[in-house]
Parts: C-alpha cells; structure tokens; sequence
C-alpha cells in the first residue's frame, strides 16, 4: 500500500469528468463516467481489456470527442477547445504510452532535446543540455546520453520515454500500461519512478494499468472502471479487503493471468 503522500492538493481537481458517455455505433464503451485528480495526485485505472480504459484517455486529451459529459483539464473544457488551445493543453500533458517511440536514429540526448527545441524557441544549446542532463538523471540513466535507443533494455526505454515527457514539464502525465512487458525487477524500478516523478516534479498522474503490484504502488487512489462506469473508488485496501463477488472476481482474475 503506497503510504507518504507527497502534497497532494485536495482543494485544486486538476481533471474534472462528470457524466461521461462515449458508444462507437452500438458499443456503448463508457456509460456515466465520474472522475476526480486532485493536483499532485496519482489515479490509477483498472480495469479488463476492452472497457475503455484508453478511449476515456483520449477523451481526456482530446483525441475523441465524448457524446455527452463534462471535461475539465486544467480548468479547460476539453471538447470545446479549438487546435490552438488544445495544443497548448496537450504541451501540459505528459504521455507515457506502452510503445515508447524513441526515435531509432538519433542518441537519447537527440531524443530528449527534440520536443523541447521544437515547442519551446529561443533556447541556448546551453539550456537544452542541462535540460537533458536533469531529466536524465530524473530517470537514473545520466550515462545513456550518448547512446541508441537499440542499445538500451526495454525498462531503459521506456525510462527514457517518460524523461522526454518531463523536459516538457508537464503537470499531468498520463501512464497507459507503464509495466507491461516488463519483468518484475524492472516494473518495480518503474513503479519506484512514477513516484519519484510525483514528488520530484510534483505532477497529477492517470496510470492505466492490469497489474495490481503497479496500482498498489503507485496509486493514491485506484478507480475500477467495469461495464462503462467506474464502481469503485477507493486506496488500495478500500477496494480489495472486500467481499463484494465483482471486485473479488477482478481480482482473481488478474492473479490467473
Ligand atoms: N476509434 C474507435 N472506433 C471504434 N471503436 C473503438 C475506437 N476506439 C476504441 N473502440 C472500442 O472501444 C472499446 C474500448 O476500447 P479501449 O481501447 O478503450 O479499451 P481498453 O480498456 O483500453 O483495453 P486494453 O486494456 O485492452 O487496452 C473497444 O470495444 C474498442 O473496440
């Protein structure tokens, strides 16, 4: 159970979903979806294959448009927002997706001061070093710099992917699958990062995730997302020290997986 929760701000909702409906022709995917993050806040989402875990992500980016609902991202309404305003949202957004998408050509160094020297001008070499070097040593992979993505384990990778989500200093970073494929020792390394990035760069985070050492670890608040609602919310323990047949079937049925 994750305990020592670093500032969460209980009195800012930095993503504000009320009444949420999304269906594609007759799949009805979400079907009333309620959620709150509070500033500095880790929400974790389980939930099958195929409930619309990723749907509500996209959603949340405004990548899709929902059929009825609120969204409120750092205090904007997402599907009113026009290309310009959702660029500037999206800049405010860490995505840690499950392919990290490092470009195969190019040094991690390359990698990392690519998103900064394209959306942020004006800055000295200077500058975009340092930048790297910090979220670099963010992630514990300073001696990577030179490297190629070839050249790094799939942990590393996805290490540095989220490193080049927090040259961007985002507010919010949305994990979709952080551990997937991953061994144990590596998904408790990144489990251990996902908080440190919390408490270091004091970040809101959406982790989407099956794997239930990942959601005890890292969420302050797991969210269990099952025909289209959320049923649950709760820490850790108010969800799974119950009884309740759903929740204890979900839960055996991550063990057998
Ligand atoms: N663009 C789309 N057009 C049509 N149907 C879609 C689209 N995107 C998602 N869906 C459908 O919405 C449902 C939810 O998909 P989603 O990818 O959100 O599931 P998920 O919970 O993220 O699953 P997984 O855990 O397997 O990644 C699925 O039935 C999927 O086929």
């Amino acid at each position: 159970m994750k305990e020592n929760k670093p500032n969460i701000n209980y009195n800012e909702v930095v993503i504000d979903i009320k009444g949420l409906y999304k269906s594609f022709g007759s799949n009805q995917v979400l079907q009333g979806v309620d959620l709150q993050v509070h500033q500095g806040e880790n929400v974790v989402v389980l939930g099958r294959s195929g409930t619309g875990k990723s749907v509500l992500i996209k959603i949340i980016s405004g990548l899709l448009y929902p059929d009825a609902g609120t969204v409120n991202v750092l205090g904007k309404e997402v599907p009113l927002l026009d290309e310009h305003a959702l660029r500037d949202l999206r800049r405010q957004i860490g995505f840690s997706f499950q392919n990290s998408a490092l470009y195969d050509s190019m040094t991690v160094g390359e990698n990392l001061a690519f998103p900064l020297k394209r959306n942020v001008r004006h800055l000295s070499n200077a500058e975009v070093r340092k930048a790297v070097e910090t979220v670099l040593d963010a992630v514990g992979l300073s001696q990577a710099l030179h490297q190629l993505p070839s050249e790094l384990s799939g942990g590393q990778r996805k290490r540095i992917g989220i490193a080049r989500t927090l040259i961007m200093t985002p507010k919010i970073m949305l994990y979709d699958e952080p551990t997937a494929g991953l061994d144990p020792i590596t998904s408790t390394e990144i489990n251990g990062l996902i908080n440190e990035v919390q408490e270091r760069y004091r970040t809101s985070a959406i982790i989407i995730t099956h794997d239930l050492t990942c959601a005890k670890t890292t969420g302050d608040k797991i969210a269990m997302l099952l025909n289209g609602k959320f049923v649950k919310q709760g820490s850790f323990d108010d969800i799974f020290n119950t009884k309740d047949p759903v929740i204890q079937s979900f839960y055996d049925y991550n063990f057998i997986q």
